[in-house]
């Protein structure tokens, strides 16, 4: 089904709402189809009074005005946004499996395989999104939502604060993925997005951050580079994330060359074609 048409101005009674997805604290999530193509999405539903419209209506335009123009199978999109008196709607990608967040808190660390697929799917979301000059800068678990075939779709919760829920809720949200030129208050550049993959792909295998303590004491280790790898990790992995993990963002590992590292490579081989494996048997 086609995206819904934004030639013509949007409104509610285009869509059937269907059930509630989750809420914020800004607004609730719900399942929605636009009535004419049967195209299905999430309708976040946002009170005005509880934004200052002004600067959000231009905000909001600019969002659209990024977010249309990235097309990638790892991030996810917003169509849209339309309001009424009261409220204002946003016309978003579903995501069909939901909350990444949830899923590791639930498996409390991934596999290497899996950890493994997520940090090349997010390597190329992050570079893609680096070639368009666009600097995610709040990568972590809670902005990952899933997609219906397990893919993993980017999205930038930033702005939504979420209820207080058993999220690692700091007034600021959590330090836990800054890099240290951001707590200095430095200029940053898109290298902070790596530092922040290093940091989720611990988070991945370990199930918990790297520099996890209190906000202070978390500051400290992150400038002190002060973090441990448990030996469960597998040599490779530890590999990765000490090439990212790095203070000075020019010796971070580029992102064309997480994807050919040794450990993505290990666990994320395209499936061979009977073709290529015939051919391969061949030659051994
Ligand atoms: C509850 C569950 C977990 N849930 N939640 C989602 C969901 C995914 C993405 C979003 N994205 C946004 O809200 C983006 C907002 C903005 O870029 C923005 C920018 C500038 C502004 F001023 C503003 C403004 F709102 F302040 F105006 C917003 C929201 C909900 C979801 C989904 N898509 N599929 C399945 N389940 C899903």
């Amino acid at each position: 089904p086609q995206v819904p048409s934004n030639s013509k101005p949007m409104h509610l009674g285009m869509f059937e709402i269907g059930r509630p997805l989750g809420k914020g604290k800004f607004g609730r999530v719900y399942l929605a189809k636009e009535r004419k193509t049967g195209f299905v999405c999430a309708l976040k539903v946002l009170h005005k009074n509880e934004l200052q419209t002004g600067r959000v209506e231009t905000q909001l335009r600019r969002e659209v005005e990024i977010q249309s123009n990235l097309r990638h199978p790892n991030i996810l999109r917003l169509f849209g946004h339309f309001h009424d008196s009261k409220r204002v709607f946003l016309i978003i990608e579903f995501a069909g499996r939901g909350e990444l967040y949830k899923m590791l808190r639930k498996a409390g660390s991934f596999s290497e395989p899996r950890a493994a697929s997520y940090v090349a799917q997010m390597a190329s979301a992050l570079a893609y999104l680096h070639k368009k000059h666009v600097i995610h800068r709040d990568i972590k678990p809670e902005n990952i939502l899933v997609g219906s075939h397990g893919e993993i779709k980017l999205s930038d919760f930033g702005w939504s604060v979420h209820a207080p829920t058993n999220r690692r809720t700091t007034l600021c949200g959590t330090l836990d993925y800054l890099p240290p030129e951001m707590l200095r208050g430095d200029s940053h550049g898109e290298k902070v997005d790596l530092w922040s993959l290093g940091v989720l792909m611990y988070e991945f295998l370990v199930g918990n951050a790297p520099f996890e303590d209190t906000p202070i004491e978390t500051q400290k280790r992150i400038v002190k580079l002060n973090f441990k790898i448990p030996d469960f990790v597998s040599a490779e992995a530890k590999d990765l994330i000490t090439r990212l993990l790095r203070l000075d963002p020019e010796k971070r590992l580029p992102l064309d060359q997480v994807a050919q590292h040794p450990w993505i490579l290990k666990h994320c081989s395209k499936p061979q074609t009977a073709r290529e494996k015939q051919r391969n048997n061949h030659q051994r």
